[in-house]
């Protein structure tokens, strides 16, 4: 089964266009186990076993992974998540970027090393820093398009003069990813929930490709709005919120259980703007 067919039999199975990002972040962890970054792989385990049925997709973001020499804990958790929830996609959020002799050593990083389903990935050095993740035909490759963060204004919104029609950037990110950088089917493209506008046009011009949309929650992006804009039949969402889901709790004790209260709201927020 390949990524899209995953992510749509998740989607079904759970009735959820949600994705939990897992980022953590050892400064914020609950009651005891605050500060101790020898706890990411119980408390990103925690927040899987209590919201794996809530969910459409897991992206652990590797940074906060790498940032405490915690790879190993992020291989653990890939396994554990594999195990518990087999029916869930994982995205590594990785959103690498280079010349194509390293592109392959990155995707046999999220591929095999970590066995992610499918990849973040930056597309700001063209089609042939992106072609290594494609020969790996059954994983999902995301590439940035609309970034969440004001600063994707600085490139992504900047119009392309010698392309017919004067496209801004991200428009013509998405009509390549949609027809001929597409070569087995395997691109998604990422579009902030805080340009839901611009969720729309992406819509627009590449009708049929998951748009995985962080920026729910923490970043204030509108729920109803980004569903409105961005989910059609046939073009699946996947809305990402990490921080307003994982610490909702500060308790050791309620956590997890504030944890799955959150992803139950924001979950249903999103079935509810769908009809
Ligand atoms: O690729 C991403 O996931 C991503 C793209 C983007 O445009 N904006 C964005 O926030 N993200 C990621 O999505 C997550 C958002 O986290 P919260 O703001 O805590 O929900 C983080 O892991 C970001 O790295």
């Amino acid at each position: 089964m390949n990524f899209i067919q995953q992510l749509s039999k998740a989607e079904q199975l759970n009735d959820s266009m949600l994705c939990v990002g897992l980022d953590p972040e050892p400064g914020k962890f609950p009651g005891a186990w605050k500060g101790d970054a020898g706890r990411i792989y119980d408390f990103c385990a925690a927040i899987v076993d209590a919201t794996k049925d809530l969910v459409s997709a897991f992206k652990p973001q590797i940074a906060y992974f790498a940032a405490h020499r915690a790879e190993d804990q992020l291989e653990r958790l890939m396994a554990h998540i594999k195990r518990v929830a087999p029916g869930v996609p994982v995205i590594l959020d990785a959103k690498r970027g280079d010349i194509g002799s390293t592109a392959e050593q990155y995707a046999k990083e999220a591929f095999e090393r970590y066995q992610a389903d499918a990849v973040t990935v930056s597309p700001f050095m063209g089609f042939d820093s992106v072609e290594p993740y494609l020969r790996y035909p059954d994983k999902g490759v995301i590439l940035l398009c609309r970034t969440s963060n004001a600063g994707g204004n600085d490139w992504q919104m900047q119009r392309l003069a010698d392309v017919p029609g004067q496209p801004r950037l991200f428009e013509h990110l998405a009509h390549l990813a949609q027809t001929q950088w597409n070569k087995n089917g395997q691109l998604g493209l990422v579009v902030g929930a805080t340009y839901p506008e611009e969720i729309a046009r992406v819509r627009e011009l590449a009708p049929s490709l998951p748009l995985l949309i962080p920026g729910v929650g923490a970043q204030g992006g509108d729920a109803a709005a980004t569903v409105k804009a961005g989910w059609r039949a046939g073009g699946p969402i996947i809305v990402n919120s990490s921080r307003a889901v994982l610490y909702a709790g500060a308790s050791l004790e309620d956590f997890a259980s504030a944890a799955r209260r959150a992803a139950q709201a924001t979950r249903e927020q999103l079935q509810t703007a769908r009809g």
